[in-house]
């Protein structure tokens, strides 16, 4: 692993901040707003969370660590999308996460 200092600290606020923004202003061309406008509605980033959890699996199975690592990247942006359509955010992840703690 490596530690670029607070950028990677601070990406998943960042991350979840971009989708928020996509969600508000729609950009064309982002694939974000792709997600948000599909005319599957929320069934489409649905599919994607279990195609990107099948993939996940594969490179699990493979012991392909660098795939493994990029699955889950795959995985975790969509599970964010996933939060801000239901109005849910980052720090909800977080407080759920803490509560388990100890
Ligand atoms: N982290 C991600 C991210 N992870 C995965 N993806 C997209 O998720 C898709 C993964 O689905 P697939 O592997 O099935 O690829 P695909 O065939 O292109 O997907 P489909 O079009 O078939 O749905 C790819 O198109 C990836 O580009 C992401 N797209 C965007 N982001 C982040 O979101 C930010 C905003 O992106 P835009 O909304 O595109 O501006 C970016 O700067 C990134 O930080």
């Amino acid at each position: 692993m490596t530690n670029n200092g607070d950028t990677q600290q601070e990406v998943l606020d960042e991350l979840f901040a971009t989708i928020e923004s996509r969600k508000s202003e729609l950009p064309e061309g982002s694939y974000t707003t792709k997600l948000f406008t599909h005319e599957k509605g929320e069934n489409y980033v649905l599919e994607k969370l279990g195609e990107e959890t099948t993939e996940l699996i594969l490179a699990a199975k493979d012991d392909d660590r660098e795939e493994l690592q990029y699955e889950a990247a795959d995985l975790l942006y969509h599970l964010l999308v996933l939060l801000s359509m239901k109005d849910l955010d980052v720090d909800d992840l977080r407080e759920e996460l803490a509560s388990r703690f100890g």
